[in-house]
C-alpha cells in the first residue's frame, strides 16, 4: 500500500487549493452554455490552479451539464431566487433571473472565490487576486454611458465615475452616486450569515433596473473595494472611455455590451463593426475551438462517465417535478 505521507505545508497548501475556486452562473438551456464552455478553457490555458464551479438553475437541461462536467467543471444545482413582486421594467427583462445569482454565497465549502459572469474571458492568469486580503468586496467600476443606464440622472447629465472630471456631479440631485461596480466579476467570500442577510433583505429590497448588480451594489456598498479595469474590461470603455484601457494589458474581457455575445456575433449592432471588437471575438472563438484545451481526464481522477450518469439521473428525474417561473429568455 502507497503510503501518501503529505507534510504540514502540503496539507495547508491542498487546503487552501481546495478552499478557493472560481464560480459562474448558468440559467436556461440556450446557447449561454457556450460562454462557459469557452470560461472553462480559457481558464485551463491560463493554467489557473483553481477550478470552476457552475452553478445551474434546474431548467440547465443534462446534455449542458454534461457537456460542462466533460470539460472538468464542477456543476452544482441551485433554486433560483425570486425578487420581491415587482413592476420594475428591469434593464433587460432577462435580468430577473440574475438574482439567482446570490445562491453562491451559501457554496461555504471555499474559503473564497471569484466570480465570473458566462459572457467574460480569462486572457492572462488571474489566481493572485485570491491572495487580496479578507474582509472586503472587489470588482471593477462599471460605466454609465450606455443608453442602458438612460433611467439614471448621472446618464442625463453625462456624468461617469470612469470620468468624474468631465461633468460635475450636480448636489440638486442628491448625493453623488457611491463607487459602483459591474456585477460580472467579483471577489468575494461565501459565507451563510452572509447569504441569510442578502436573502432577507433582497425580500425588502424594492427591485430596480439592474436587478441583482444593484441590490448587491448597495449590500457590500461598505466593504466594496475597486480593482482596475484590466479584470472586467466592460467593453463599453472601449469607446465610452479609452483613455482608461491599456488593451494589451487587459486579462479579463467581459462581452456585456449589446450584440457582442461571441457565440452569438453577427457584428451589425452599433459598436460591433470596430476592429478591436471583432478582435476580441476572434480571441474568444480561438479558444473555444481549441481542442487542445478540452478537460482530459487523468487517470487518478473521478470517472467523469460516473458524474455524468448522477447528474443526467437526477436531471432526468427531476425534470418532470421543477417548477419554475419561465424567464424571459435572454436570446
Ligand atoms: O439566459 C441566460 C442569461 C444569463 N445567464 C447568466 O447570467 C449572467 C449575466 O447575464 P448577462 O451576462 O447576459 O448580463 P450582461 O453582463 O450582459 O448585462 C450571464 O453571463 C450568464 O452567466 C444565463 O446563464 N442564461
Ligand atoms: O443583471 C444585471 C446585469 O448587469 C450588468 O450588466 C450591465 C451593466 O454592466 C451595464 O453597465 C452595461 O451598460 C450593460 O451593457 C451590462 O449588460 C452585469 O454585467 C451583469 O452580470 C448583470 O449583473
Ligand atoms: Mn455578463
Amino acid at each position: 500500500m502507497a503510503l501518501n505521507l503529505v507534510s504540514g505545508t502540503g496539507l495547508a497548501k491542498a487546503a487552501s487549493l481546495r478552499s478557493r475556486a472560481y464560480v459562474t452562473f448558468l440559467a436556461g438551456d440556450g446557447d449561454y452554455v457556450k460562454g462557459v464552455v469557452g470560461l472553462a478553457k480559457g481558464l485551463r490555458k491560463v493554467k489557473s490552479a483553481y477550478p470552476l464551479v457552475v452553478a445551474v438553475l434546474p431548467d440547465v437541461p443534462a446534455e449542458h451539464r454534461h457537456m460542462l462536467v466533460a470539460q472538468g467543471c464542477v456543476v452544482r444545482e441551485i433554486e433560483p431566487v425570486y425578487p420581491p413582486e415587482n413592476q420594475t421594467r428591469f434593464a433587460m427583462a432577462y435580468y430577473v433571473i440574475n438574482y439567482s445569482k446570490l445562491r453562491i454565497w451559501e457554496f461555504v465549502e471555499y474559503h473564497k472565490m471569484i466570480y465570473l459572469d458566462g459572457d467574460i474571458q480569462v486572457f492572462r492568469n488571474i489566481d493572485h487576486l485570491f491572495d487580496l486580503p479578507d474582509g472586503a468586496f472587489y470588482a471593477v467600476m462599471d460605466c454609465f454611458c450606455e443608453r442602458t443606464w438612460a433611467h439614471t440622472p448621472q446618464y442625463n447629465i453625462g456624468y461617469c465615475q470612469q470620468c468624474p472630471g468631465r461633468v460635475q456631479w450636480d448636489s440638486e440631485l442628491g448625493p453623488k452616486p457611491a463607487l459602483y461596480f459591474n456585477a460580472g466579476m467579483f471577489v468575494y467570500e461565501p459565507s451563510l450569515s452572509t447569504y441569510d442577510d442578502l436573502l432577507n433583505k433582497l425580500k425588502i429590497t424594492p427591485t430596480t433596473p439592474f436587478a441583482e448588480q444593484d441590490f448587491l451594489n448597495m449590500f457590500f456598498r461598505d466593504i466594496y473595494k475597486p480593482i482596475p479595469p484590466i479584470y472586467n474590461l466592460v467593453l463599453a470603455m472601449l469607446w465610452r472611455h479609452p483613455e482608461n484601457i491599456e488593451l494589451d494589458k487587459v486579462k479579463v474581457v467581459h462581452y456585456c455590451a449589446a450584440g457582442s455575445k461571441p457565440w452569438r456575433f453577427t457584428g451589425k449592432e452599433e459598436n460591433m463593426d470596430r476592429e478591436d471588437i471583432k478582435m476580441l471575438v476572434k480571441k474568444w472563438w480561438d479558444i473555444y475551438n481549441d481542442k487542445s484545451l478540452d478537460y482530459k481526464r487523468t487517470n487518478n481522477s473521478s470517472p467523469i462517465e460516473g458524474e455524468t450518469d448522477k447528474f443526467t439521473a437526477a436531471a432526468l428525474s427531476e425534470a418532470g417535478v421543477v417548477h419554475f417561473i419561465a424567464a424571459p429568455s435572454a436570446a
